[in-house]
């Protein structure tokens, strides 16, 4: 099933559960505004070379609409479109005062030199200025960008509406970025696993750990992880996948990908087939990667007991009910990523106060929004009688809700 027919369907099993009225219901699945732009860019040999980009903003109901923006080969519209309501509902749980939004373009930024990834997004800005803005639609970094395109996507949208750090996120800390940004959705996802574990009577100490993906999300959740005393026993990128059923040095393991850009030959552990991570023998998975990894193919065969979700809708529908029926428990995209949301709306209020935040304050006050919307999900499993998918579904779609009709329909 794709993203956006998985997506909308528990959007719709979370209405039903509410017992939302069915144009309500209409209204919350249509998207605000769909963006298709083509983006022509001189390649450093002189080359046109012509690339489509996309934003999809779903819903600004209860705030500007928020969200970060990919560049991957695999981006078409309708994994947009999932991944901008995954945001509605997202900040929703979270509770910070955004809708939701997602960007891409579909392009391969690895085989692009740095000023041909600075020309793409300069002109992937100039085609949607006027319809992001500090009140409108926030992006942020997602698979594939980073601080720097943000500062790009800043200095660009500058030129035609005068100095505005707050209409970007996860920018560079001399932009105006949040210190503890780079490391939240990690961050926030080791607090989400934390708060679930201890449900369970467990903790981080002793555990294994297998993490798919080792880039911003996965390489800062393992070394959260590897500091508290989790071992993480596997971890795979796109070049490879190591495993040590001893725990990995993640540090010695980021020194070496740092120094090769490539997980193999790693002197610490032995090379594993990637296709194996995610029904590694763990405690604890943790997807970090692309979507729809987890699927009726290899959910049968999964060993974890947990699945801590810090990809965005990494478990397919019929992976869902099978992982459900193995009596394995999945903490969803919509709250265990949420962390990177969350501190980029601490980023934005701190550029509305022209007023830096201390590193421990973000740290802390991340903690305190993850373990809130943790004891909210959970009210919700209790009172609906749900799993935690459709607790945090129930949760986000119900405040949207609120928020819409409060606004009225009048025209
Ligand atoms: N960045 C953020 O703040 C947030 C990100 N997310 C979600 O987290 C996930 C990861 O994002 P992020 O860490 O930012 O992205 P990055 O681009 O920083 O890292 C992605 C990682 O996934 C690896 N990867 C790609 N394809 C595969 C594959 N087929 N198998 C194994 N690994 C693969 C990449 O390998 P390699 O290193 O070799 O390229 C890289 O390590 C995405 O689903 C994203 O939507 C969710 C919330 C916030
Ligand atoms: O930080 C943000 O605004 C958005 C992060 C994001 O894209 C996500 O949570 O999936």
């Amino acid at each position: 099933m794709n993203a956006l027919a998985a997506t909308n369907r528990n959007f719709m099993k979370a209405a039903r559960i509410l017992g939302l009225d069915s144009k309500i219901e209409k209204s919350l699945l249509i998207p605000f505004r769909e963006i298709k732009v083509e983006c022509t860019i001189p390649k450093d040999d002189g080359t046109l070379v012509s690339y489509v980009g996309f934003r999809v903003q779903h819903d600004n109901a209860r705030g500007p609409m928020k969200g970060g923006i990919r560049y991957h080969p695999e981006v078409d519209p309708d994994e947009v479109n999932a991944l901008a309501q995954l945001m509605t509902w997202k900040t929703a749980v979270a509770d910070i005062p955004y809708g939701g939004a997602k960007g891409g373009i579909g392009c391969s930024p690895k085989d692009l030199s740095t000023s041909e990834l600075e020309r793409l997004t300069r002109v992937f800005t100039q085609k949607i200025h006027d319809l992001i803005g500090v009140n409108a639609d926030v992006p942020a970094p997602d698979m594939g960008t980073n601080a720097q395109t943000m500062a790009w996507i800043l200095d660009e949208y500058s030129k035609f509406h005068g100095y505005s750090p707050a209409v970007v996120t996860g920018k560079p800390i001399d932009l105006g970025g949040s210190l503890g940004r780079e490391a939240a959705t990690g961050r926030g996802v080791v607090y989400a696993t934390e708060a679930l574990l201890a449900e369970h009577g467990k903790s981080i100490k002793g555990l294994t750990f297998a993490i798919q993906g080792f880039g911003n999300v996965g390489s800062w959740a393992a070394r959260l992880i590897h500091e508290r005393g989790g071992k993480v026993v596997a971890v795979s990128d796109i070049t490879g996948a190591v495993k040590n059923p001893n725990g990995i040095n993640i540090l010695d393991l980021l020194q070496h990908k740092d120094a090769t850009g490539k997980l193999a030959d790693f002197s610490g552990a032995d090379a594993m087939d990637p296709n194996d991570l995610l029904t590694h023998d763990c405690d604890v998975l943790i997807p970090c990667a692309l979507g729809g990894v987890l699927n009726r193919e290899n959910a049968g065969d999964v060993k974890a007991k947990f699945i801590i979700e810090a990809a965005n809708h990494p478990t397919d529908p019929e992976a869902d009910e099978i992982l459900s029926k193995k009596g394995v428990t999945i903490l969803p995209d919509i709250y265990a990523n949420a962390g990177g949301v969350t501190v980029s709306y601490f980023e934005w209020v701190q550029n509305i106060q022209g007023f830096m935040w201390d590193e421990e304050k973000v740290n802390q006050e991340l903690k305190r929004y993850m373990t809130r919307a943790f004891h909210n999900i959970k009210g919700l499993c209790k009172s609906h009688n749900c799993d935690l998918r459709m607790g945090a579904f129930t949760l986000g779609v119900n405040r949207v809700a609120r928020a819409t009709l409060l606004r009225g329909w009048e025209a």
